[in-house]
């Protein structure tokens, strides 16, 4: 399906775990165990809880809070492995504490409640609406519009509208900034988080967003695959967690190197390679991530310069980076270092203990997205 402007939906997603030769039977065993841990009753491994007769929450168990992002990742989670009770309990959840119906944020999600519901912060993280608005529209395409607020594609219109316009009569900040197109780190500053930009997602914006907002999304695709390359670093790849709008490493809280929200951008890149092709500058950016990271031992993993110089402090999320570095082989799958960064993967097992959270989260996007079960769900025909 074309959008008129460049993307195509294939409906086509290679399975390269299966190219690479893991056998299709190991792959759903891999797929099935890995969703049970993170998602049943293992107290080792799992991120989900439930939470009354019908809601339930992921946990960052680092943090001991229920943050958007974890939410709407769950969400996303569900919708592609079609357990639609799963999805529901989530988006009751978020629905029900995180979701701001009033004040300067209206219309936003506190990024950050505890699990009994109670507000830690009234600021959304606009990484979070982002995924929660394609994992609605996913919902409502596989599943159906229910009553609300399980009025799937309603609530994604909604939450796009305030992305957009949110300040336009009265209060209030867009979660992109207007003139260039770029979404930002937080809607009051200005500045961006290289691994919020999801080109893949604003496509498929604009074609189910309301339709006079349709062009802006469609101009923020190429505004975000124009901003990466200026935020990665050419030779390593490395992104910073937060970047100025020039592409910059904004390094005024201490977010200016390659570290844990980093890690987002090869696993981006990789999913939007699967759904709509590589453009020349994403295989070399999968390439000079893979590259950088051959010769390093995992257990070592540390925080680095965007230019690979390493800090002393070690990852806090080895198994995560392992992850995401697996996923960029989708954008370069003849690469010389693809193949041991998937098997690198594959003979990873899912985190156990404190950290657990954010580290599964991204291993289990990497096994969907490796195994071609990471995919768009188009309105039925
Ligand atoms: O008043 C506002 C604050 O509300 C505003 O809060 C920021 C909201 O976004 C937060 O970012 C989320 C948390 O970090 C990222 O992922 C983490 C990566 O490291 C892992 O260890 C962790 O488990 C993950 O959750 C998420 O991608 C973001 O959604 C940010 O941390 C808050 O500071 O800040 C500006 C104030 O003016």
């Amino acid at each position: 399906m074309d959008n008129g402007k460049g993307a195509f939906v294939t409906g086509q997603y290679p399975n390269l775990l299966e190219r690479y030769g893991y056998a299709p039977e190991e792959i759903e065993a891999r797929l099935a165990d890995a969703w049970r841990r993170l998602f049943g009753d293992d107290e080792r491994t799992r991120i989900y809880y439930p939470s009354g007769d019908d809601m339930g929450y992921m946990l960052d168990t680092g943090n001991l809070d229920v943050r958007t992002e974890g939410m709407s990742y769950g969400m996303m989670m569900a919708v592609q492995m079609d357990d639609k009770a799963l999805f529901d309990r989530l988006w009751r959840w978020t629905w029900t504490y995180m979701h701001m119906k009033d004040g300067v944020h209206a219309g936003y999600f506190a990024w950050s409640c505890a699990p009994d519901g109670t507000r830690n912060s009234s600021g959304p993280a606009p990484d979070g609406e982002e995924y929660f608005a394609l994992a609605l529209f996913f919902a409502s395409h596989r599943w159906g519009e229910g009553e609300p607020p399980l009025d799937y594609a309603a609530k994604a219109r909604d939450i796009l509208r305030a992305c957009l316009h949110n300040g336009e009569q009265g209060p209030g900040y867009p979660m992109w900034n207007r003139d260039n197109r770029l979404i930002k780190f937080v809607p009051e500053c200005a500045y961006s988080d290289p691994s919020y930009h999801l080109p893949h997602f604003y496509e498929l914006f604009a074609l189910w967003a309301d339709e006079a907002d349709r062009p802006f999304w469609r101009e923020a695709a190429a505004a975000s695959r124009a901003y990466l390359p200026l935020a990665c670093h050419p030779e390593t790849g490395l992104a910073p967690e937060y970047a100025y709008y020039d592409g910059a490493p904004n390094d005024e809280r201490g977010y200016g190197h390659f570290y844990s929200d980093s890690y987002r951008v090869a696993a981006n890149v990789g999913l939007e390679a699967a759904w709509f092709g590589a453009t020349p500058w994403m295989t070399r950016e999968a390439e000079a991530i893979l590259r950088f990271f051959a010769d390093k031992d995992p257990a070592d993993f540390r925080r680095y310069r965007i230019d690979g110089t390493p800090f002393e402090e070690p990852a806090l999320h080895p198994v995560g980076l392992i992850a995401t570095n697996a996923c960029a082989a989708l954008a370069a799958p003849d690469s010389p270092h693809a193949r041991e960064a998937v098997a690198l993967f594959w003979r990873t097992p899912v985190r156990e203990g404190e950290r657990r959270y954010y580290d599964n989260c991204l291993y289990m996007f990497a096994l969907l997205a490796l195994s071609g079960r990471y995919r768009i769900w188009m309105p039925a025909a």
